[in-house]
């Protein structure tokens, strides 16, 4: 019996997971060029590249309060993304002093470069026991393309559970990421007119996940993409991102068009941007960002680790929405009320994408 397309690529989906190896798995063996189920019909898509010089703001932590507030809810509202510089103040005493985040960074891509059947024992579709698993693609089998991408996520995990080549520096990053998140949320607190405390008194910072990217480096990099079009589901996301560069984020420039900004490394800054939830709370006042990664050509791989930072409480009656301190019968809320699990299996129903929930819960 002849076998169909769709068949054939469940077939390459199913082998590939199978595999345990990821994405560096296959450059490992050896492949000349990017397999099919990896083609993307239009990887640059449609969107003009914005000019250079354009990019994304710059939040100085070191300001006093009241302007790194300002500054941070302005980036908040006009990009949804932003460089966190001069942070350091922020971060946990710790006796080894130093680069927390390039340690973070090196371990990471050190797990990942990890012989195959070492890295494979982690393989596993999140969530799992123990709160780590390493796959490729979180959305592989419900995606019409697949990305060049391997990904280690961390989620209450037990500390034994995460591989030894990067346990040590992923902890500490997770400490002091948490730090910088706090500071974070307080200033977007204070820049919808609350007190600091407000998005952390919504448990915020409690319900953290730890994703760790690995974009190996690619045999043909115009086929295929390393992270598709996306916003964030989460209220803030934390990123520390290595030299390597591919991040895009959307953003409308002054001629009313969309265009793709890169955000290029900045040595030691942090990214931070607003993820679907804090556009939903904020009530529209701070917007949530569409951003890709694309696939370099230089000879190198790329690691960047997210901070996703989401509410912790997650039982059936404890709701989210707009905060109610921000609506009233001149400024109505613009989504219903909805519960984590229902966010979430409103998440895990799709392909990544943008804006999905932001329309799902839309009054
Ligand atoms: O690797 C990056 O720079 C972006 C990662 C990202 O957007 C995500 O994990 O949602
Ligand atoms: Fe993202």
């Amino acid at each position: 019996m002849a076998s169909s397309p769709s068949s054939d690529r469940a077939a390459l989906l199913k082998a590939f997971d199978e595999s345990r190896t990821g994405v560096r798995g296959l450059v490992e063996s050896g492949v000349p060029s990017v397999p099919s189920i990896f083609h993307h019909p239009d990887p640059y898509a449609s969107v003009l590249l914005a000019p250079p010089g354009v990019s994304i703001p710059i939040v100085d932590l070191s300001l006093p309060a009241p302007a790194a507030a300002a500054s941070a809810a302005a980036a908040a509202r006009d990009w949804g993304f932003f460089h966190l510089v001069n942070y350091h103040h922020h971060l946990v005493p710790s006796p080894s002093s130093s680069d927390y985040r390039a340690r973070a960074l090196a371990a990471v891509q050190a797990f990942n470069e990890l012989p195959g059947p070492e890295r494979a024992k982690p393989y596993a579709r999140a969530p799992v026991a123990g709160g780590v698993s390493y796959s490729s693609n979180v959305d592989l089998f419900r995606s019409p393309s697949a990305s060049w991408r391997d990904t280690m996520e961390i989620e209450k995990a037990d500390p034994a559970c995460i591989p030894a080549a990067c346990r040590a520096e992923v902890l500490e990053w997770d400490a002091q990421a948490t730090a910088v998140g706090r500071a974070v949320l307080g200033l977007l607190s204070q820049g919808l007119g609350l007190r600091a405390t407000a998005l952390e008194d919504a448990s915020c910072l409690e319900g953290k996940v730890m994703v760790c990217h690995y974009y190996p480096v690619c045999p043909e990099p115009e086929r295929t993409m390393g992270l598709v079009p996306h916003t964030d589901v989460a209220v803030i996301v934390g990123l520390a991102q290595d030299g390597v560069g591919g991040l895009q984020v959307k953003h409308v420039g002054e001629d009313g068009r969309s265009q793709w900004v890169d955000v290029r490394p900045l040595p030691g800054a942090l990214v931070v941007n607003v993820g679907d939830l804090l556009q939903m709370m904020s009530n529209d006042e701070y917007k949530s960002v569409e951003h890709r990664v694309l696939m370099n050509t230089r000879e190198e791989p790329r690691v960047s680790i997210a901070l996703f930072f989401n509410p912790g409480k997650r039982g059936d009656s404890d709701l989210y929405g707009p905060l109610p301190e921000l609506v009233s019968t001149e400024n109505p809320a613009k989504y219903r009320d909805f519960s984590i699990p229902e966010f979430l299996e409103a998440f895990f129903s799709r392909e990544l994408g943008s804006k999905v929930l932001v329309e799902h819960f839309k009054l």
